[in-house]
């Protein structure tokens, strides 16, 4: 079963075709990772997968739901890390997940549990009582994506989660993130870092709008993944 599908989705920024009838598949429990250049229109596709935006045209479904037929049901069964914090500085971690498990109607023993549980799974466990103004960039973003947990998502997507880490926070969460996969979590991770992308994962490259390959990782770029990454997104600029 797929976690994600996306048929023929389009988006245009006024004139900009920023989305160009993009389609492709995820399957459950697949790290799936969205490759391209600046400006390609990963975080553009993100703004039609969350609802930020409406697609000019498409169908999208996560976890089985339409999100334009069932966008509640969709909603609740998907998880967010975007580019931008979303935490307060001020408050301890544990008070941050306390406040967005509040936003999904969790509250008291199970809100705590679900809390205890994510923060584990990033291994943030102990630090649940620093505030979030004292964490460094690394247990800050593993804080985010503990957050996008809480509500118990099957689908995470990952917008670009690594920029301005150094490379042992890069290579840390990328490892905590493929491990979700492993146990069952579907994952959609966009990237322009081609070291972020492992043999077997899934690779949709996009470029200018278009989905310009999809496929396992290994098999489109093999070895020589940076320079066919280079070479397809050069050749279409
Ligand atoms: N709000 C907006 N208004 C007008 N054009 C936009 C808007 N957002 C994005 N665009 C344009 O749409 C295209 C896709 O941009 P998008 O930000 O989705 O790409 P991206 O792959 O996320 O790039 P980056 O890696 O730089 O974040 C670009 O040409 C961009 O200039």
């Amino acid at each position: 079963m797929s976690g994600l599908i996306l048929e023929d989705v389009s988006h245009n920024w006024g004139t900009r075709h920023a989305l160009d009838g993009v389609s492709f598949s995820v399957e459950r429990g697949r790290f799936c990772a969205l490759l391209g250049p600046n400006g390609a229109g990963k975080s553009t596709l993100f703004g039609v997968l969350t609802r930020l935006f409406l697609p000019r045209e498409g169908r999208i479904a996560i976890a089985g739901h339409d999100v334009g037929r069932e966008p509640r049901a969709a909603l609740a069964r998907m998880g967010v890390v975007f580019q931008a914090s979303t935490l307060d500085p001020d408050l301890t971690v544990r008070r941050n997940l306390l406040y967005f498990a509040a936003l999904h109607g969790l509250s008291g023993r199970e809100a705590e549990t679900r809390i205890v549980a994510a923060l584990e799974r990033l291994g943030m466990a102990e630090r649940a009582g620093e505030k979030a103004a004292s964490l460094n960039g690394g247990h800050r973003q593993r804080m985010e994506i503990a957050r996008a947990l809480v509500h118990r998502p099957e689908v995470l997507l990952l917008d670009e989660p690594t920029v301005g880490l150094d490379a042992a926070s890069r290579a840390a969460i990328t490892q905590h993130v493929h491990d979700l996969a492993a146990e069952g979590l579907t994952v959609l991770w966009a990237t322009h870092l081609v070291d972020e992308v492992r043999s077997r994962d899934q690779l949709v490259v996009l470029h200018c709008g278009r989905v310009l390959s999809d496929g396992e990782a290994g098999e489109i770029g093999g070895d020589e993944l940076n320079q066919h990454f280079l070479a397809l997104t050069r050749e279409q600029t």
